[in-house]
């Protein structure tokens, strides 16, 4: 079972730029969340802190009753072996085979035998889908195997949080959809905790149950999935829907006068599309933090977009 993080006024700056300040929010146990943001927010940042990569200036990473950035080396070297982490490049060695770099992390911090190692990395290369591919080098296979190795890496270990930093990056539609599936069925098989940073809406509007956004150095808003779809906070709304109307700019905020200028157009975000029904294990069973289509809506009173949470259609095959 995945294990809570709760983050409390979390603050960090470089030098005299601050990247975000006082983020508060709790990543439900066993629970998927996706952190959105415009480029240059400090997600990455967010998710290297976390970790115990970087330490803030201020606040608190509440994990199992310890306080991450108050750690000493020690501690915090074995507290982060509650972490998987996917970088955004799956971060392999160039000379070792994939087999190898998914050893990697067993050989370093555990004493198993080569025998136990070779187990456990062909369940989680199959788990990905690489079995058959041990021997090839990074160079050698596409970005998004590459990805799969690196998910597999971070796998290892057994970790209750795992943590995805653009999983999607540089993936092709059917790939990105793929992987979607794959981290909702891992989500099923390991009840981790998982924190997934990406700029695909598709990915953010279908595959989480918490949905977070980082804008102008905030936290705009943290919560469940249908809240944040049914929204109609501007900067939610605007970023959730891949609109230009609204207060994000190409370099992140509009000012004043821009926003003006738009209000005195006339022009009006377009209504809130309905909300797709969120995916679900392949092999038809539930995961632990599922709840059905338009649960929170209803616990909450809100009535979601028209023609929202209907079952997709059936593709129809045309005879050719
Ligand atoms: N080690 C560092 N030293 C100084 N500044 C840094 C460091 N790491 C990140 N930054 C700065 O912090 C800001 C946030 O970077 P980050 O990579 O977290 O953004 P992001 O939201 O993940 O962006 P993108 O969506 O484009 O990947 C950027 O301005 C970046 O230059």
């Amino acid at each position: 079972m995945g294990v809570e993080i709760q983050v409390e006024q979390l603050t960090k700056s470089f030098g005299r730029h601050a990247v975000w300040a006082d983020v508060s929010l709790t990543l439900p146990a066993g629970e998927i969340s996706v952190l959105l943001g415009p480029s240059g927010t400090g997600k990455s940042v967010f998710l290297k802190t976390l970790v115990g990569l970087l330490r803030p200036d201020r606040g608190s990473v509440w994990i199992q009753n310890q306080d991450l950035p108050r750690l000493s080396e020690r501690r915090l070297y074995a507290i982060r072996r509650l972490f998987g982490v996917l970088f955004q490049d799956g971060a392999l060695f160039g000379s070792m085979n994939i087999y190898d770099n998914v050893a990697f992390p067993l050989r370093e911090h555990t004493r198993m035998s080569e025998s136990k190692i070779r187990a456990i990395v062909g369940e989680k290369l199959e788990m990905v889908g690489l079995t058959g591919d041990e021997e090839k080098l990074p160079g050698q296979i596409s970005g998004g195997m590459r990805k799969r190795a690196g998910l597999a890496r971070a796998l290892v270990l057994d970790p209750q949080i795992i943590l995805f930093d653009e999983p999607d990056s540089g993936l092709d539609p059917v790939r990105t959809a793929y992987l979607n599936q794959l981290i909702i069925d891992l989500n099923q098989q390991t009840d981790a905790t998982f924190l997934i940073v990406t700029h695909d809406i598709n990915t953010a509007r279908t595959v989480p149950d918490n949905i977070g956004l980082l804008f102008h150095g905030k936290l705009a808003m943290f919560g469940p999935r249908e809240m944040l779809l049914s929204s109609t906070e501007p900067v939610v709304r605007q970023f959730l829907n891949a609109q230009r109307v609204g207060p994000i700019g190409m370099s992140e905020e509009k000012d004043a006068s821009d926003l003006a200028a738009e209000e005195a157009s006339g022009v009006r975000l377009p209504a809130l599309p309905p909300i797709q029904r969120q995916l679900r294990p392949s092999d038809g069973g539930i995961r632990r933090a599922e709840r059905p289509p338009g649960f929170w809506c209803r616990t909450h009173g809100v009535t979601p977009p028209p023609g929202s949470f209907t079952e997709p259609r059936p593709i129809q095959e045309v005879p050719l």
